[in-house]
């Protein structure tokens, strides 16, 4: 846990201490774009009556008021991230939620990653800044954008507590042996090179949801989440702890994804070098942004490939091929790790709506105890369900994932805003 915490997550402030306000604004600062949520903790309706009850995998009552995106970062009218948070802010004054709203406790920022000193949601001073800017090196595309975001936010409201909210924090659990990579320990130490796994907060709610759905309590259940979306992970979670993911030092390692390769032979690197005289940023470009399903048919999104599939095209259905493979093989070697798997959780956009995808990766996964019910699998819908047969030992879920009311939820449990 980190030093400059202003205390464990859950705490409570006393009551003097606690903010007026029950309303959380959660910014994504990305690195093309910034995604952004107004919630409203306390569970009421807003004052304008727009409020959307029922927010998130845990039903936990949040409301969320306002949400939005601003794009194309470095184009046009937004030249950077500062003027796209002050796009943001505007958008939300327009609908009288603006950031100098009294009703606001805090501002809750995605920080990609917290390396090995934030492990916890933690409120952001200066010291925090300059420690999340020491870990730049180890995720180039991401923490730039999210001190941008940061940076913006606490100069709109100084007055505010701030709170960054780890995507690795979640994985900090993971045992050494899962942690490290087998290369020299001296080397490895002295540039921080080791398996970090990201989308934390997406594997936190969902593997609790998973359980939620069972009946049972996260503490009971051991769970493999697969984090489906443009970036995509799985995890193992015994009894509500991360014991293995699959993402690393960054986010390219593991399942095959939108623009990323995921696993190869790391000597794949030095060939290319050697042998096709790319430059190490060459390279870099060409794992993150030219590979995986982009990289092998020229569509990135699962919905273009399927109906390139349905049309009989070949590439397509190799990249397909190829994704729902990986993800065979991390599911099994999850269930290794877990010994029991009680459910199996899809989450993000891929997870979330492809019954395709689903049903691949599942396929001949029945001497795990795997089977899927085809009819339940292709039911649409937006909550948690399961999709597994009835006599399946393990049970299957689709589990809607919400990485904003997660930061929400942890940014105003830690400025101790909670309500009795
Ligand atoms: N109906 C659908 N069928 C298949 N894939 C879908 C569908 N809807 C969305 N997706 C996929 O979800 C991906 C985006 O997932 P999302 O979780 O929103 O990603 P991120 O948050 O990482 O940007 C898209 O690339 C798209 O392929
Ligand atoms: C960490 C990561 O891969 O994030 P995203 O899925 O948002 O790209
Ligand atoms: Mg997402």
């Amino acid at each position: 846990m980190s030093t400059d915490s202003a205390g464990p997550a859950r705490s409570t402030a006393p009551a003097a201490d606690r903010p007026a306000g029950t309303r959380v604004l959660v910014i994504n600062s990305g690195s093309s774009s910034v995604k952004y949520q107004l919630l409203d903790m306390a569970g009421r309706t807003g004052a304008d009556g727009t409020g959307t009850a029922g927010t998130g995998p845990d039903g936990t009552g949040a409301v969320r008021l306002a949400s939005g995106l601003v794009e194309r970062i470095g184009e046009g009218p937004v030249a950077d991230h500062a003027a796209a948070l002050r796009q943001a802010a505007a958008e939300l004054d327009e609908r009288g939620l603006g950031l100098d709203s009294p009703d606001l406790a805090a501002v809750g920022h995605r920080v990609v990653h917290g390396g090995t000193r934030f492990t916890e949601p933690t409120r952001i001073t200066d010291e925090v800044v300059a420690g999340i800017e020491e870990l730049i090196p180890l995720a180039p595309l991401h923490n730039p954008a999210n001190i941008q975001g940061i940076k913006v936010a606490r100069e709109l409201r100084p007055d505010l507590p701030q709170v960054a909210v780890f995507d690795t924090a979640f994985h900090s659990t993971m045992p050494e042996h899962a942690a490290r990579y087998a290369i020299d320990t001296a080397t490895a130490d002295a540039h921080g090179v080791r398996r970090y796994g990201f989308h934390g907060t997406s594997h936190a709610c969902v593997s609790r949801a998973a359980a939620a759905l069972l009946g049972r309590e996260p503490a009971e259940v051991n769970v493999i989440v697969l984090h489906l979306g443009n970036g995509a992970s799985a995890s193992a979670v015994a009894g509500g702890v991360c014991v293995e993911t699959s993402m690393g030092l960054t986010p390219l390692e593991g399942l095959v994804m939108g623009t990323r390769s995921g696993d190869l032979d790391p000597a794949v690197i030095f060939h290319l070098s050697r042998v096709a005289g790319m430059s190490t940023d060459e390279i870099d470009t060409l794992l993150n942004k030219r590979s995986g399903l982009l990289g092998l048919c020229g569509d990135n999104d699962m919905r273009e490939i399927g109906r390139r599939m349905a049309e009989g095209d070949r590439a397509a259905g190799l990249a397909f091929e190829i994704y729902v493979h990986r993800l065979r093989k991390y599911v099994g070697s999850y269930t290794a790790v877990l010994g029991r798997v009680d459910v199996i959780a899809f989450t993000a956009g891929v997870g979330e709506n492809s019954a395709a995808v689903r049903e691949a990766a599942m396929r001949g996964l029945e001497a795990l105890g795997i089977a899927l019910d085809p009819v339940r699998n292709a039911l649409r819908g937006s909550s948690a369900r399961l999709i597994s047969a009835d006599g399946s030992r393990t049970a299957v879920a689709v589990i809607p994932t919400d990485e904003e009311l997660e930061i929400a939820t942890q940014t105003y449990a830690l400025v101790g805003a909670v309500r009795d």
